[in-house]
Order: structure tokens, then C-alpha cells, then sequence
């Protein structure tokens, strides 16, 4: 993104920012609540339209697209993890990652093997109703969803905020991982130091600005 601004009446929510993420690469946004992180992601998902500026994902302008050409290049270009994985509670963990592979457009056969694929190499059980998962399951299949459609970004807003300690620890491995092994960027947003001290590069994002975050405060 480039000159991007978002206002929202009279309050400059985000200022100007620039941000670049690589194929192979991990970007942490930290920042006080209510500071625009997620209004953030929004304009990366292309579900926010920015005041100004240019937001290219996957080297398409956003601004060129409206509706269901938007909606199609965020499916096919972007994988997005929720804090509290956001399945579908009855379908299991496989049904829930293939899905998003038949809305993504895959053939029948090839999204169900892509998604057990996917579930067993992150250690998921594929065939119980989703919701009798473990929380780290939940999120360790929100991945698999995230990475189905094979994206070029993936986004993670709190990723890991609803696990324990441990749990935290074996999914943001996994995580900061997925750049290196899926040639894709990765951009998370969090509370979490620890966590946002995993990545390549971590920012933080203060008064609408985003700054090396070792050059400001912690919160
Ligand atoms: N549609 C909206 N209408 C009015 N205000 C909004 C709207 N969306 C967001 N805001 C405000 O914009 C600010 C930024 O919200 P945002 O959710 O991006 O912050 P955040 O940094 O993600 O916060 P948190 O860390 O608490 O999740 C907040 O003050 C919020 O109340």
C-alpha cells in the first residue's frame, strides 16, 4: 500500500502509510486498541475503500475492481485467519477447509484432497464435527482454510489471542513458518509482543502512522 488514507468523518484514522510485504515474508502491526488495525486489514481485503492511496495485492490495483471481480481476486490472493477461527461449527474441519477451496472454485475431488492434505500436515483430526475441536485445532484448521486457495498474503487478526500459552506457541510456529514453505506474505495483527517479535519486520501503528516499532513505546 501506498499514500493510504482512511478517514472516517473528520478523525484521520490512517495517515499516509506505506507498507510493502514480500512473497517469503512475515510483517507483525501492533498498536493501541482502537488505533485502525483491523480498519487496516479492511483495506487490504479490499472491504474498506480507502480515502486515498493504492492498495495492490498480488499486483492488482484494488481501486480497478468493484463487486464480484473484488470478491474473486480476495478468494484467489488472500488467506485470512480470525482470532476466533470464524468455522463452521457442525461441518468438520475437512468440510470447512474444502469449502473454501469449492467457493474458491477447485474441482470437487482435488479440494477434498487438498484439504486433508493440508489438515494433516498441521496435525488435525479431519472427520469430528468442528466444534468438539480443540482451540488450537480450531485455529490450526483456520489455516488450512487460509492456505487452500493457495494465497499470495495471507492476513491474521489476533491469530493466537483465544489459546493458552503453550497452544499459542505451537500455532504461531506454524504460522511464522508458512511464508518460507508457501512462497507467501504474511501480515499479522496483534496484542502480543511475543508474538509480533516473530516476525521479520514489526511496526506499530500510533496516531494513524505506522513506525519500526523499536523506535516507539511498548503499549
Ligand atoms: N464503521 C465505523 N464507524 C465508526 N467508527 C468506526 C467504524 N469502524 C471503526 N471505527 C472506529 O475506528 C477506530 C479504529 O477501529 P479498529 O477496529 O480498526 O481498531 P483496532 O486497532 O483494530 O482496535 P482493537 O485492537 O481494539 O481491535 C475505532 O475508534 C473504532 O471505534
Amino acid at each position: 500500500m501506498s499514500g493510504l488514507h482512511y478517514s472516517l468523518g473528520d478523525r484521520h484514522l490512517l495517515q499516509d502509510l506505506d507498507l510493502r510485504v514480500d512473497a517469503g515474508e512475515s510483517v507483525a502491526v501492533v498498536g493501541p486498541s482502537g488505533s485502525g488495525k483491523s480498519t487496516l486489514l479492511s483495506c487490504l481485503l479490499g472491504l474498506l475503500r480507502p480515502s486515498s492511496g493504492t492498495v495492490v495485492v498480488d499486483g492488482v490495483d484494488l481501486r480497478t475492481l468493484r463487486g464480484r471481480a473484488m470478491a474473486r481476486h480476495r478468494q484467489r490472493s488472500i488467506g485470512m485467519v480470525f482470532q476466533f477461527g470464524e468455522l463452521l461449527p457442525e461441518l468438520t474441519p475437512r468440510d470447512n477447509v474444502a469449502l473454501a477451496a469449492l467457493l474458491g472454485r477447485q474441482e470437487r475431488s482435488t479440494a477434498y484432497q487438498r484439504a486433508s492434505a493440508l489438515l494433516d500436515e498441521l496435525g488435525v483430526p479431519q472427520d469430528v464435527r468442528t466444534d468438539r475441536l480443540s482451540g488450537g485445532e480450531r485455529q490450526r484448521t483456520a489455516v488450512a482454510r487460509a492456505l487452500i486457495n493457495t494465497p499470495r498474503l495471507l492476513l491474521a487478526d489476533e491469530p493466537t489471542g483465544a489459546l493458552d500459552e503453550d497452544t499459542r506457541d505451537h500455532v504461531a510456529d506454524i504460522l511464522f513458518a508458512l511464508p518460507e514453505q508457501h512462497r507467501c506474505g504474511l501480515l499479522v495483527v496483534t496484542h502480543d509482543h511475543d508474538i509480533a517479535a516473530r516476525a521479520d519486520r514489526v511496526l506499530r501503528l500510533v496516531g494513524g502512522s505506522l513506525h519500526p516499532a523499536a523506535a516507539v513505546v511498548r503499549d
